[in-house]
């Protein structure tokens, strides 16, 4: 399979944990686009809506949803690029999509262990377990609408990278 695979769900999931491994095991290109834009733009997620707002973030990750796209490359999205109908369908028609997937407890046991705070400025203003929660309640049904396939992701990144590639029919580069 030449097809890009695109990593999709919440903050704290391993989008990027995961996609650095699996690229790896699969002896692919990685790219995360929350990366890209931080490379491209010397911005953090936190600068680029200090000065743009959402909106401006959220046309960026569009954006760079499109230029990082190429064949034998694992992408991590950030976890609001499903929030665009336009991105889920690109997403599906240009690689294969996979969800993963955790309870919002494990996902905020993540965050708060690891906040990365200039790249996941506050969604709602609401603590970290509520804000997942509801960030959860909005958007499950777009990442499995996103999804060709959903992984379950509380499991240790290597464990998870292997459930992909179970999903996949792939096996691990030598
Ligand atoms: N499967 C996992 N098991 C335990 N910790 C993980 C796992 N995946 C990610 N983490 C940790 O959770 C935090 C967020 O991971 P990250 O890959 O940045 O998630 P995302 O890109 O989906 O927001 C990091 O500190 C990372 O080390
Ligand atoms: O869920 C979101 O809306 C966001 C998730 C972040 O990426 P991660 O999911 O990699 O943390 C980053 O793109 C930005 O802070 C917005
Ligand atoms: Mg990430």
């Amino acid at each position: 399979m030449t097809q890009p695979i695109f990593l999709v769900g919440a903050r704290g999931c391993g989008k990027t944990t995961v996609g650095v491994a699996l690229a790896q095991a699969l002896d692919r290109g990685f790219v995360d686009t929350d990366n890209y834009l931080l490379t491209r733009t010397n911005m953090s997620v936190a600068d680029i809506v200090a000065q743009e707002g959402w909106d401006g973030f959220r046309a960026r990750e569009t954006q760079a949803l499109k230029s990082v796209t190429a064949p034998d490359v694992v992408v991590a999205t950030g976890g609001g690029m499903v929030l665009a109908e336009g991105n889920r369908q690109f997403m599906r028609e240009q690689g294969v999509v996979i969800y993963l997937r955790a309870p919002a407890q494990i996902l905020a046991d993540r965050l708060e262990a690891f906040p990365e705070e200039g790249q996941r400025p506050t969604l709602t203003g609401k603590p970290i377990t509520d804000e997942i929660v509801e960030v959860l309640a909005a958007r499950e049904a777009l990442y499995r609408q996103a999804a060709h396939h959903v992984i379950d992701a509380s499991h240790a990144p290597d464990a998870v990278v292997d459930a992909v590639l179970a999903a996949l029919h792939m096996a691990r580069a030598s």
